[in-house]
């Protein structure tokens, strides 16, 4: 059987970014940059206040002062101080020329001569409460590098540095059919025999977490036929996913259904746990990917292979970073495929839960980290250090 480091690479090494396409910023979240962002201009553009107070020439200290003026936040004062003056300026506002320091209003007071005099500290050094100019970026800098994934203050910074229009690559269209006679949609009575078909929900919302769109193709019965035309249907999409239907059971049908719509089936069943009936296979040029069917199966599947795909077809580089922690338990001898037990994680210790089969997603809920088991791992004592993949981001 496949190792889990050469299935991965089989999936990705099929796999190319989609083509860049320029998306207004409104719509740039989440996806992820295919040119870098440059700075048009300095941020700030002029020395500003980061403070409300009074803006001085710090060899006149300590005062008083005679206001000339005010520099508000999108109303500069335009002239120049001399000495023994001062401009009243709030946070954000240009400071005047000739002024270097600024003295929070707390410490100032107006005399009754009108004249504004130094009460308190003082500004502590030359140049206090000023933002030089380009205090954020200079122009011409590279802000953000191909490959970032647009985050809310990525967005920000892209808008501050005077980019309306972004180049990022197109987000992957996904397809997710659930197959098998028992199940029904999600609120929906079960019949005898019937289960919900839970795992949409949680693959769909698996993959737009990574930055794909996804339809929901429903449930399709076990049929080949059935199987094969939802595939085909499906097949204009760049990644299309079956749920069941992967294992050796008279009604796992999947492959036989792919082979039907054409498909080329890569590679089936790795030496992973849970996982291990997987199915990687090309329709077209659409990627395929196959999960069993038990909802913990298809979840880490997903998370393993699906994720990084979403990544790599996104234009952003699949990286995952095993962890480590301290097992508050001992563990037995590992078999022949690498293991992902769920598990609780908290600052340099883990705990597998109790519940480790692929079907209970009450387990997998509580669970904050898979704990990774290499093939054929030796027993472990309460202590040793293991791998872990967090799971606050699957
Ligand atoms: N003789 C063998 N039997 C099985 C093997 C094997 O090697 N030899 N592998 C087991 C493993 S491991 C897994 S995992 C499962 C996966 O099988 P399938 O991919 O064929 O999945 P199904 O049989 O269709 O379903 C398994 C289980 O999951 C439930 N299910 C399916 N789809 C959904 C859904 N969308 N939402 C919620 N639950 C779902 C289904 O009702 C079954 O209970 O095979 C083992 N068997
Ligand atoms: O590998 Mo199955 O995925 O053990 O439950």
């Amino acid at each position: 059987m496949l190792s889990y480091e050469d299935a991965l690479s089989r999936i990705l090494g099929a796999a190319q970014p989609l083509p860049a396409e320029r998306t207004s910023l409104a719509n740039a979240g989440g996806r992820t940059l295919a040119e870098p962002i440059l700075a048009a201009f300095d941020q700030p553009p002029f020395r500003a206040s980061a403070m409300d107070g009074y803006a001085v020439r710090w060899s006149d200290l300590p005062g008083p002062w005679r206001q000339i003026g005010e520099s508000a936040a999108g109303k500069p004062f335009r002239g120049t101080l001399k000495a023994g003056e001062t401009v009243r300026i709030f946070t954000g506002a240009p400071v005047p020329e000739a002024a270097d320091t600024v003295i929070i209003q707390e410490d100032m007071e107006t005399g009754a001569g009108g004249a504004v005099e130094l009460h308190g500290d003082g500004p502590p050094a030359i140049g206090a409460h000023i933002r030089p100019r380009g205090n954020d970026f200079n122009a011409g800098a590279t802000l953000l590098e191909v490959g970032t994934r647009l985050t809310p203050p990525a967005l920000a910074l892209a808008a501050a540095a005077g980019a309306a229009h972004l180049a990022t690559h197109r987000p992957p269209r996904i397809a997710i059919i659930a197959t098998g006679d028992e199940l029904v949609p999600p609120g929906t009575p079960a019949g005898p025999g019937q289960i919900v078909g839970s795992s949409g929900v949680m693959i769909a919302e698996q993959l737009r977490r990574a930055g794909a769109t996804v339809d929901d193709f429903g449930i399709v019965p076990d049929d080949r036929t059935a199987i094969a035309t939802a595939i085909s249907k499906a097949a204009g999409h760049d990644l299309v996913i079956t749920i069941g239907g992967a294992s050796v059971g008279d009604h796992d049908l999947v492959k036989d259904a792919l082979a039907a719509a054409g498909a080329e089936i890569d590679f089936w069943r790795i030496a992973i746990r849970p996982g291990k009936p997987l199915i990687h296979g090309r329709l077209g040029s659409a990627h395929f990917i196959g999960l069993p069917g038990n909802p913990v199966s298809a979840f880490i599947c997903t998370r393993l292979f699906a994720v990084p795909l979403v990544l790599r077809l996104s234009g952003a580089e699949p990286r995952d970073h095993l962890r480590t922690a301290r097992l508050t338990v001992p563990l037995p001898p590992n078999g022949g495929r690498r293991d992902h037990m769920r598990a609780v994680q908290s600052d340099d210790r883990i705990a597998p839960l109790s519940m480790q089969d692929s079907s209970q997603l009450r387990a997998l809920t509580q669970a904050n980290a898979l704990i990774v088991r290499e093939p054929h791992a030796h027993a472990a004592e309460a202590g040793d250090t293991v791998h872990f993949i967090p799971l606050d981001s699957a």
